[in-house]
This record gives structure tokens, C-alpha cells and sequence, in this order.
């Protein structure tokens, strides 16, 4: 099996605070992965580091054979990470279409705003563009929405806009920070659905976080727990499920 994502010995720090030590894993081509882990345990600061949010204070990260420490975050959307984030990050007063327009800001010659407010440079990019914004907003099943300011919708609703504005850039590796808190089970499985559908269809990568293990044990191929920015285990669901450090560390109990 191939890697699309490789970390060795990453560490970041915030005022003394290791928020990652010395992580290493790999994410293969085409898995569904999930990172779990208690409050704190570096999660979020991981992903953050693979999009360049972050710098690693050391550690070297290969991404589909480019090497890097530290990476602009529009460098790493131009490689091609998407991202969502644990508190949707959409333009609120927008319609879904534009916000999933904005997902493609990067990849054209016109500028955010001009792909939005139509003025500017490229007719022909502005419809490809919309076409693209269109299959993915209906795949996402997405369609009734469309034209719907975000702030107007359910927040399930807004977490698949999200996702929307993320995929329709076409990643080969897919961040989703957290894309089922704050819903019911249903809508969880709604959202585990969606995610499986888009790593089966266009052969994306998923690394997600979550924090429903039950959720996670059902969804991903291979799961890597943190605790104190360290790996406490790495493997395939049954594997980590039953691993006693696991156990010890993310539920609280012993066997
Ligand atoms: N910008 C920041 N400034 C200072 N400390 C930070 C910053 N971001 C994260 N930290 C610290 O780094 C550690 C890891 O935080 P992080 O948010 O990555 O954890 P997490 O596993 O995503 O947690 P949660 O599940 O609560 O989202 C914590 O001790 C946190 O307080």
C-alpha cells in the first residue's frame, strides 16, 4: 500500500506546552483514518500542522512526495489538502453555492471575490468553476439549498456545506476536524455515510477526528490514538479497540 502521508518525529510546542512530541505515522492512499484521543491530547494541533496552520518546531512531514516542516496553508491546498474545522469556518451572510464557490479561490486566476460577486477576469473559469460548485453541492445532496443563506440553516446542514467547500476542489487528502459534533446519532450516521460515499466515489483520503468511538470503530480502516501529543496506539479498529493502554488512557477504565 502506498503513502499519501508520512510524519516523522513532528513536535510543536505552545509556551512550554508540547502539544505534539515526537509523532510519528503514516496514512496510506485511499484509507479512512481517524485520530482520537481525550481534550487536549493534540488533535486538532496535528491537523493544523499537516495544512500549515501550524510550523512543527521540528519533524519532517511527506505529503505525496513533497517534504516539508512548515507549509503555507495555501501551498497545502494547492498539493492538495482540503480541510474543515471543528467550528464551521463558513462566510455566513453567503449562499451555499458561493461558500462552495469559495472552495475554489485557489485554483483559478480570478480572485475569490470575483468569482462570487461575478465581475472580473474569466467568464470561461467562472462556469466551469460553477459547474463543478453544482455536482458537488448535489452529490452532497445539497441541491435544495443552494441558493440558502448558511446562517439560516441547520447546523447538520451547514457541517455538509463544510464538507462541500472542502471536497469541491477535488483533495487527494481530506482534513475533517471534527464533522459530526453537536449531532444526534442519525445525523452521525447520515455524516458517516457521506464520508464513506466520498472516499468510495473519488478515491479521497480521509484523516477526521472524532470523538463517538463507537462512530469511529464503524467508519474508519485505521485509527491512531493521541494522548499528551504521543501516540498510545496505532492500528486497525479491532486492534486499537482492545489495546489496554487504550483502555487506560482514552476511556479511563482498566480491564
Ligand atoms: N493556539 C494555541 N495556543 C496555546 N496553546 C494551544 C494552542 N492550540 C492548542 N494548544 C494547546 O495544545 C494542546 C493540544 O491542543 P489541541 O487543541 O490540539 O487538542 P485536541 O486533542 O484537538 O483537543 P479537543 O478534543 O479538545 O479539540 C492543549 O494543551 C492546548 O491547550
Amino acid at each position: 500500500m502506498t503513502n499519501l502521508l508520512e510524519l516523522n518525529d513532528v513536535s510543536l510546542s505552545f509556551k512550554g506546552v508540547k502539544a505534539l512530541n515526537s509523532l510519528s505515522f503514516t496514512v496510506a492512499q485511499g484509507e479512512i483514518f481517524a485520530l482520537i484521543g481525550p481534550n487536549g491530547a493534540g488533535k486538532s494541533s496535528l491537523l493544523n500542522v499537516i495544512n500549515g496552520v501550524y510550523s512543527a518546531d521540528s519533524g519532517d512531514i511527506v505529503f505525496d512526495r513533497s517534504h516539508f516542516g512548515a507549509i503555507r496553508p495555501g501551498k497545502a491546498a494547492r498539493l492538495g489538502i482540503g480541510r474543515t474545522f471543528q467550528h464551521n469556518a463558513l462566510f455566513r451572510r453567503l449562499s451555499v453555492r458561493e461558500n462552495v464557490l469559495a472552495g475554489l479561490s485557489r485554483r483559478g486566476e480570478a480572485s475569490f471575490l470575483e468569482n462570487v460577486f461575478r465581475f472580473g477576469r474569466d467568464r470561461k473559469e467562472r462556469s466551469d468553476f460553477g459547474a463543478r460548485a453544482d455536482q458537488v453541492i448535489a452529490f452532497l445532496g445539497l441541491e435544495t439549498y443552494s441558493e440558502t443563506i448558511v446562517s439560516t440553516l441547520p447546523y447538520g446542514i451547514q457541517k455538509r456545506v463544510d464538507l462541500a467547500r472542502a471536497l469541491v476542489s477535488e483533495p487527494k487528502l481530506l482534513l475533517l476536524d471534527e464533522p459530526m459534533a453537536g449531532m444526534n446519532q442519525d445525523e452521525k450516521q447520515a455524516m458517516s455515510r457521506i464520508i464513506r460515499e466520498v472516499n468510495r466515489t473519488f478515491g479521497t483520503t480521509i484523516v477526521l477526528i472524532e470523538h463517538d468511538v463507537g462512530i469511529v470503530l464503524g467508519l474508519a480502516s485505521h485509527i491512531v490514538v493521541l494522548d499528551y501529543g504521543r501516540t498510545v496506539a496505532d492500528g486497525a479498529p479491532d486492534a486499537v479497540r482492545n489495546d489496554p493502554d487504550v483502555i487506560a488512557a482514552y476511556l479511563g477504565t482498566v480491564h
